[in-house]
This record gives C-alpha cells, sequence and structure tokens, in this order.
C-alpha cells in the first residue's frame, strides 16, 4: 500500500486520563471525526503492549470507517501489529532513522520537535512531519519549556519553504488560541502550520464533536490570514489609503466622544491617574483594574485592553497575561505600551512573555522600546540603547523601515513615538510631526498616547492602523494647542493645560492642523 495523503488540519491526540466521564474514548475518537477531525494518534501512556494493541483495534475500527488515519504514539510494535497507517515518537523514543527502518517507507512517521536543530535534523531523518511543542503551559504532561508562536515560528523559518515535510503544533492548543498561532507563527520564508494537534480541547470538552468543528474553523481561517499576510495582501484592497485615514479623524473622535468606549487599563503607579484622565478627557472611559481575577469579568464588558509594563510586579504581569488573552479570545483589541523595555532583562523578558502568550494588535513604544521589541522577535534592525524608560541617542537610520519591517513580522500596528511618530501596518507608513516638547518633559505622556490610541481601536476595531495614528495626532495636537496658552509657564502648567486641550480638541481641528505624511518603501 502507498502512503496515504494526510490533512493535518486538526490531528487529535488521546489521552484516556483525560477523556471526559461522559463518553468512551471510542466515542471520544468517534465524535471528534464527525467533527472535522482530519488524523489520529493514539497516545496511551499507561498500557502495557496486549491491552495497546487491544485499544488500537477498536481505534483503527473507527477510524478506517471514516477514512482517517491513525498513527500509534511511541510504540511501534503496537503500529505493526494493528497495520496502523504510521506512528509517531518522541526525541527520547527510539531514533527517527530506527522508526523509518521498522515501519518501512509507506508509512507515516511523526516525530516531536522543540528547536529549529531538532526540527532540521527530523527532515533528513525521513519524518513525514514534525510536532513543535510545546507551545503553551499544559497540563497534559510537563513540559520543560514553551515555544509561544515566536519560538514555533523560529522552527518553521528553519525549514526549507519547499520541502514536503509537514508540521503541526502542540500544547495547550484551544479554540480560542488556534487562530493566533496560525498566524502569529507563520514564518517570513513562507512556512505556515500544516495542523495543530490537541489533546484537552477535543478529549476533555464536554462535545468533542462541537470542539473539533471549533477547531476546524480557527485553525482554517487562521491559515487563511497567514497566507495572506505572507502574500502581503494584508487586505489590501480593503485598507484606507493615508488620506481617507485623515479625512475620517473627525468621524472617529465624534464618535469615540458619543460612545465613550471602556478601555481596561493595566497601567503603572506612576501615570495610573494620568492615563485615566487622559482618556476622559477624549471622550473614553478608563478602568484601572491590575487583578488577574475580574480580567475574565472585564474583557465581557470593555471594548480594549492597554499592558502597560511601567512598574512591574508579578501580579500585574498575571493580570496582563490573563486580560490579554481573554481580550483575544473576546476579539477586543490589546495595545502593548512596552515601558523600558530594554532597560533591564526582567521587562525584557515580560515583553518576550506576553507576545508569546497575547496576540498583541497594536504595540507603541519609543524608539528603545521598539528595538528591543524588534529584537525579541527576531527582526534585525539597529540596537537603541535604554536609560530607564527613555531611548539614549539620536535614534534609528531609518525609523520608517524599522516600524514597518516589524509591524510586518507581528502581523500588528507600530506605533513608535519620538521627536517624530511613525506609525506602520506592514503596509502603510506614515510620519507624523506634530506635538510638543513639554510632552516629553512631563512624566506620562508616552503613556497617555497608548490610552488615546486604545480609545480608538475600541471603536475603530477594523482598522487598527487609522486607530493609532488617531491616538497619536489627537494628544500631539493637545500638546501643542497647550503649549501655546499664555497660562502655560513650563511642564507643570503644561500638565494641566494638556488634559484640558485634550477635551477641548475639536474633530475637524484634526485633518487642518495634522502634519502627516505617508511614507513609500520598498
Ligand atoms: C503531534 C505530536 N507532537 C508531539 C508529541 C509528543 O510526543 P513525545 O515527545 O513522545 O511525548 P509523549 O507523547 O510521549 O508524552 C505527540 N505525542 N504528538
Ligand atoms: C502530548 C504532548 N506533547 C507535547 C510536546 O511538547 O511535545 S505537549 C503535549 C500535550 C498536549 O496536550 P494539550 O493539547 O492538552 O495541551
Amino acid at each position: 500500500m502507498s502512503k496515504p495523503t494526510v490533512d493535518y488540519s486538526v490531528y487529535l491526540v488521546t489521552d484516556s486520563g483525560l477523556n471526559h466521564p461522559s463518553r468512551t474514548l471510542l466515542q471520544s475518537v468517534e465524535d471528534s471525526i464527525l467533527g472535522g477531525v482530519t488524523l489520529v494518534q493514539l497516545r496511551e501512556k499507561d498500557l502495557d503492549t496486549p491491552a495497546f494493541i487491544d485499544l488500537a483495534r477498536k481505534v483503527h475500527e473507527i477510524t478506517k470507517k471514516h477514512n482517517v488515519p491513525l498513527l500509534i504514539n511511541d510504540n511501534i510494535e503496537v503500529a505493526l501489529a494493528i497495520d496502523t497507517e504510521g506512528a509517531h515518537v518522541g526525541q527520547d523514543d527510539i531514533s527517527c532513522t530506527e522508526a523509518r527502518r521498522l515501519l518501512g517507507p509507506n508509512k507515516i512517521l511523526g516525530i516531536s520537535t522543540g528547536t529549529p536543530e531538532e526540527a532540521q535534523k527530523a527532515l533528513a531523518d525521513g519524518a513525514d512531519y514534525i510536532g513543535i511543542g510545546t507551545c503553551f503551559m499544559t497540563q497534559t504532561k510537563s513540559p520543560k519549556r514553551t515555544l509561544g508562536p515566536i519560538g514555533v515560528r523560529a522552527i518553521l523559518e528553519a525549514l526549507p519553504k519547499d520541502h514536503p515535510l509537514k508540521t503541526v503544533v502542540i500544547g495547550g492548543i484551544k479554540r480560542d488560541n488556534t487562530r493566533r498561532v496560525v498566524e502569529h507563527s507563520a514564518g517570513r520564508n513562507g512556512r505556515i502550520l500544516d495542523g495543530v494537534a490537541v489533546v484537552t480541547g477535543i478529549v476533555s470538552a464536554s462535545d468533542a464533536k462541537a470542539a473539533s468543528q471549533d477547531l476546524l474553523r480557527e485553525f482554517r481561517t487562521g491559515y487563511e490570514n497567514a497566507s495572506n499576510y505572507l502574500q502581503g495582501q494584508v487586505s489590501k484592497e480593503k485598507k484606507k489609503s493615508i488620506d481617507e485615514v485623515l479625512q475620517s479623524f473627525p468621524q472617529l473622535l465624534t464618535t469615540l466622544r458619543e460612545k465613550a468606549p471602556l478601555t481596561h487599563h493595566i497601567s503603572n503607579y506612576v501615570v495610573m491617574n494620568d492615563t485615566a484622565n487622559a482618556t476622559l478627557a477624549l471622550g473614553g472611559s478608563p478602568i484601572m483594574a491590575p487583578s488577574a481575577s475580574e480580567a475574565q469579568d472585564l474583557s465581557k464588558v470593555v471594548s480594549s485592553v492597554v499592558l502597560n509594563i511601567g512598574t512591574l510586579t508579578e501580579s500585574f504581569v498575571e493580570c496582563m497575561l490573563e486580560a490579554g488573552k481573554h481580550a483575544n479570545a473576546q476579539s477586543k483589541p490589546v495595545i502593548l505600551d512596552p515601558v523600558g523595555a530594554g532597560a533591564t532583562s526582567l521587562r525584557e523578558a515580560t515583553a518576550a512573555r506576553i507576545l508569546n502568550h497575547v496576540h498583541v494588535d497594536i504595540i507603541k513604544g519609543n524608539a528603545g522600546e521598539i528595538s528591543t521589541i524588534s529584537k525579541i522577535v527576531g527582526c534585525d534592525s539597529e540596537s537603541i540603547a535604554m536609560r530607564g524608560v527613555d531611548s539614549l541617542g539620536s535614534g534609528f537610520t531609518n525609523p520608517a523601515a524599522v516600524v514597518q519591517a516589524l509591524a510586518k513580522r507581528e502581523k500588528c500596528v507600530v506605533a513608535m513615538t519620538g521627536k517624530i511618530d511613525y506609525v506602520s501596518d506592514g503596509v502603510r507608513t506614515v510620519a507624523i510631526e506634530n506635538g510638543h516638547e513639554y510632552q516629553g518633559r512631563i512624566t506620562g505622556s508616552g503613556c497617555m498616547i497608548a490610552s488615546s490610541i486604545g480609545s480608538f481601536a475600541a471603536i475603530s476595531t477594523d482598522d487598527h492602523f487609522a486607530a493609532a495614528v488617531a491616538g497619536i495626532l489627537a494628544l500631539n495636537l493637545a500638546g501643542e494647542h497647550a503649549a501655546a496658552r499664555d497660562d502655560v509657564r513650563g511642564p507643570g502648567t503644561f500638565r494641566a493645560a494638556f488634559i484640558d486641550e485634550i477635551a477641548n480638541l475639536k474633530p475637524e481641528q484634526v485633518v487642518k492642523e495634522a502634519r502627516i505624511k505617508a511614507i513609500q518603501l520598498n
């Protein structure tokens, strides 16, 4: 028999110990196939070989009936005894070459990998696919470390695009994170995951068929979005031109003030009050809630979330991860302000942790912070040093190219603030020349910009680029208006006037006074 063609989209990996008590494992397998599972692996860690063979025979009856391949975990003897379509082996099991020798050329052979080197070796050793893991924390086994989508992407990028080796991700994959993982891990070499491998997300679900249907839908959507991104399409045809974006500002600001969208801020002690007041003055509504235990409830009622790593404690971080995860699940935009990301290794590690667990829609930072984030995600750029939360030096030689490259890589919008601000969604890139130097002489003006972007993102859900540009412009114009006031004598009086002028900003002023130019890059 020749090797079957395999669809890896939703790959069920079983575990009897985790199977939902309302049904047998055999029912779980059948229900999941009816829901859309395309490949099954029988993974039974506690059975001896005769019992494993017995169960495998029953499972194979079901999978054969539905024409879905069955693979056996770790035990080649069982795979050969039942003549299943193949097997999966781990790094600590029989070697890939030995497994291939025993199985012959026509069986499907998969191997677990957690590094680019292991993936390249699997390819050389004749595997048909690799399981890339552990992606996220899982209760199914104790992982040595988690890769997150960024680590998964590093492995995909170590593989040649056109080699037939297939890839699936494993570890903590659920309905709510599938789409993001597939989109976010897509490599710039054009590699996109071929599937998601799931244990508890299916076997422990109360309805295995519905869970599988959801996973298949999310995988397919993620795959389609990832291929659009990689082809540089990013729904270009639907995107407003820079001029249209500018013309849409009056309406955006009016809508913001009518709707007063609620934004969940996990902000820092230094600026909490300023960011709350700036949000209110603009017309939005802030809730400053740093407790992880209320993040899920809040995610249902807020319209956007701002994560600010300015004053780091473990409980802040826990809340940011929780709020980000639930915002993703509810499709609410997430704005990350990686305050001081390059200043200490804790801040850098925290930014990496957030980016690896949460899909961030808009990253806002100064040059030093953007340089650190670029380094974290493997985007080559010049390195900008930080002192405390401030960037040092004169900035990037080509700042527009840096923000565009990061936006493309992370599939999000990047806003870099400074004397000139740059915003890009990977396709459209602009420089904004508004603002006043007093903004740099009070604490929290950058954080207030992140809050302003958060309020605009809450109402401009289909165009985060427009939200980021609007968020920056609104505060920069308010800064210019405040600095021009007779009663402003320095940073102290500016601070109060700034809040006034945010509230006084007229929608039509934005278009008239904006100094914004489109930047064309290759
Ligand atoms: C698709 C897939 N990927 C990885 C694994 C893990 O296999 P292994 O490393 O052998 O660990 P155990 O499954 O034995 O705990 C897998 N089973 N499937
Ligand atoms: C079986 C397995 N292998 C992993 C690896 O990293 O190789 S993670 C994992 C468990 C996956 O279970 P769940 O979908 O419940 O998180």
